[in-house]
């Protein structure tokens, strides 16, 4: 029999792979991380964590404002202060992830990992190392515009990581990345103007609840241009310049493309062990294996349809987990999985859309939450959600727009996974007042 230096070797150090490899190694299963960057990958590092950091000030910003008379004197945000704290919040993660897989019994191998064949990778000034199970887990990297001047915009690391706040800031691109990020500088004075590839904004959420999200960052100030059709940028003697649509031109400080992310799959070696892949990413079957034995895939770099969130990349990890050590035979069976995106108010979502349910003929509940008393505590203006029932009164799906609609719907998440019955939900009772318990009120 082969011999091989690990049971399992991952690819990546990110939520795809530590969630559950650290736990596999405690089962005594030999497992490898080979990671090139810094262990945790782009969710703690460079998304999530040092994100929601950067929005918490601006959500509290938003919360004092309507608050008016109630809590006297403005408030503003301080952003070199705001990075340094995101600074101190996420600079020990690495080494705290790195004690968790490592304090399990895995092994960290740094470099860049080729295959070689589908057993054994080639790793940067290490060499080769070889597992009888290899996991794809390289996550996606920003998308650059193919146009003159492009390497004088930024990603969103980079916008996370400045000091100073430009005064006049350039998104091009209005997905997750570019309504966050727009929301937190806006907030902290910068001023915004969003560069659109068509007249959509965050085409993946309900449209009524997004125009309400623009008309608010209009009237603070951001700019919206619609099919900008960007050409290329130019450096100037102070500044830069945008050329867009038919010779038009827009000086600004900083640019942030944020046309989306792509899978990481250069100098992977993947065509010479025969892995398919698209431009979403590789392709996998139901037990998130490729169409070569020993490789599987897990995460953003899966070509789905799934959110490219970390929810994913933690149950897919947690699944392979219990795959590689025996504790499941089964197909994957993806849960319901939740995605939110953090402008302020947020757009929060979960189960059937109401696309899809107006399409199918389920039963749509609206319901002004601005209206209902909890919602009035902090006066938020903007609170809205729509409810989804199957003709048997099961919630099958949620989309709210508010400052909670996050937790909102993470309370009524176990009732849609579960698809609890009327009984089942009438035993349910949360704190009060809370969202948890607000989040069940049906017009
Ligand atoms: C700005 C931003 C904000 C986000 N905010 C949220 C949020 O609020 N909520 C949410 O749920 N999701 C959010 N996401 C998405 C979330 O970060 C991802 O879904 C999640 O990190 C995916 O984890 P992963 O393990 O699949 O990939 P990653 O975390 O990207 O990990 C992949 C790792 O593989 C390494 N790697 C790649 N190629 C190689 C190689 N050949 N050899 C060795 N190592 C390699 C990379 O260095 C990287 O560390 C955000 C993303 C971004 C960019
Ligand atoms: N809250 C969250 O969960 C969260 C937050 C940030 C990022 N993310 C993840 O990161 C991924 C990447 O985010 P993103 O915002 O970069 O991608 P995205 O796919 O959400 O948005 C990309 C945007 O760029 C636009 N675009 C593409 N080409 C363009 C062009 N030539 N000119 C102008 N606009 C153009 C698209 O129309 C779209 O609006 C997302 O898929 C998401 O899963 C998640």
């Amino acid at each position: 029999m082969v011999k091989y230096d690990y049971d399992v070797l991952y690819i990546g150090a990110g939520h795809a792979t530590f969630d559950g490899a650290a736990p596999l190694a405690k089962t005594g299963v030999q497992v490898g991380v080979i990671e090139s960057g810094l262990i945790g990958g782009t969710c703690p590092n460079r998304g999530c964590n040092a994100k929601i950091t950067l929005d918490e000030p601006v959500k509290l910003a938003r919360e004092v404002e309507r608050m008016g008379d109630v809590l006297a004197g403005d408030v503003k945000i301080d952003w070199t202060k705001n990075v340094a704290h995101k600074q101190e919040i996420i600079e020990h993660l690495p080494d705290e992830l790195t004690n968790r897989l490592e304090s399990n019994g895995a092994t960290i191998i740094r470099g860049h990992a080729t295959f070689k064949d589908n057993h054994t990778l080639i790793v940067d000034n290490v060499g080769e190392v070889t597992a009888e199970k290899i996991v794809i887990a390289t996550g996606l990297r920003p998308h650059r515009l193919d146009i003159p001047g492009t390497e004088l915009a930024h990603d969103s690391e980079d916008f996370m990581n400045l000091t100073k706040l430009p005064q006049k800031i350039t998104i091009i691109g209005s997905g997750y990345i570019g309504m966050e990020f727009a929301t937190i500088a806006n907030a902290a004075g910068a001023d915004v103007t969003m560069m659109l590839h068509s007249d959509k904004v965050l085409r993946n959420f309900y449209q009524p609840y997004v125009e309400m999200i623009v008309a608010d960052l209009k009237q603070r100030g951001v700019k919206f241009i619609e099919n900008a059709n960007v050409q290329a940028f130019e450096q100037l003697n102070e500044g830069y310049q945008v050329n867009y649509g038919t010779d038009q031109k827009l000086k600004t400080d900083w640019i942030l493309d944020a046309t989306g992310r792509i899978p990481n799959l250069d100098n992977l070696g993947l065509d010479k062990v025969g892995v398919k892949y698209d431009h979403r990413g590789v392709f996998v079957n139901d037990y998130l294996q490729t169409n070569v034995e020993s490789i599987y895939a897990a995460g953003d770099v899966v070509s789905n349809d799934l959110p490219k969130v970390t929810p994913a990349a933690f149950f897919e990890s947690k699944y392979l987990m219990k795959l590689f050590s025996g504790q499941t035979k089964d197909p994957i069976q993806m849960p319901v999985i939740p995605s939110v995106v953090f402008t302020s108010p947020r757009i929060a979502k979960a189960g059937v859309s109401v696309e899809e349910a107006v399409k199918k003929g389920y039963q749509v509940s609206e319901n002004d939450l601005a209206s209902y008393w909890y919602y009035k505590v902090d006066k938020e203006p903007i609170a809205q959600s729509k409810q989804i029932h199957d003709k048997a009164g099961h919630l099958i799906g949620v989309t709210e727009i508010s400052d909670q609609a996050q937790d909102a719907v993470n309370a009524l998440l176990p009732a849609i996974e579960f698809k609890m019955d009327p009984e089942q939900i009438s035993r349910l009772t949360s704190l009060f007042p809370t969202i948890g318990y607000a989040a069940w009120h049906r017009a």
